[in-house]
């Protein structure tokens, strides 16, 4: 891929709710317009990377970019699941993410069983690739630095 390493940022907002939190792998969807702004040669598929929330801390994440084939969308979506528990949803919040590498294209499944395993799958590939220093270097890039909101009650 040619533009790896690919940042953006985006409001985050309601997905098709589709459980994806029942699964266990909560997915933070972005806006159409941030979709329809991708290059065009970022293919769909499953990438992996450094994402954080606002101006948080930063953590390691996998992205699905696509119409997953298993629920036959009609839209594009981009949806990060970011490897970290977080308190309560970040809905309205803006989502950083830092995209370093690609894992595998988009696939129909049999059954939710399969595709909840490919995702565990991905997930664990992820967390080892994102541990080589190539990858390590990014999740301290000047991308992530974004200001802490001025206290607004103070003066
Ligand atoms: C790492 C990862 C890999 C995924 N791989 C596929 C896939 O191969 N095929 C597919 O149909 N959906 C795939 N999905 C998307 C899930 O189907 C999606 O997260 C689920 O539909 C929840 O959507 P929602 O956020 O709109 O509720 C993947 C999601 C993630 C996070
Ligand atoms: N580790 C996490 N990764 C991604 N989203 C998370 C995580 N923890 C909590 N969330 C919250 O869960 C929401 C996504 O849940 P999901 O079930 O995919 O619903 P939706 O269909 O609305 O995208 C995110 O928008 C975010 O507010
Ligand atoms: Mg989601």
């Amino acid at each position: 891929m040619r533009h790896l390493p690919y940042f953006c940022r985006g409001q985050v907002v309601r997905g098709f709710g589709r459980g994806s939190k029942q699964l266990g792998i909560p997915t933070a969807n972005f806006p159409e317009q941030v979709i329809d702004n991708l290059p065009a040669d970022v293919s769909t598929g499953i990438y992996y990377g450094w994402a954080s929330v606002g101006s948080g801390d930063v953590h390691k994440m996998v992205v699905s970019i696509g119409w997953n084939p298993y629920y036959k969308n009609t839209k594009k979506s981009m949806e990060t699941h970011i490897m970290h528990t977080f308190k309560e949803d970040f809905y309205g919040e803006i989502l950083n993410v830092a995209i370093v590498g690609y894992l595998r294209p988009e696939k129909n499944f049999d059954s939710l069983e399969s595709l909840i395993s490919a995702i565990q799958g991905d997930i664990e590939e992820a967390k080892k690739r994102l541990d080589l220093p190539e990858h390590l270097k990014l999740k301290e890039d000047n991308f992530f630095q974004v200001p802490k909101s001025k206290i607004m009650n103070g003066h």
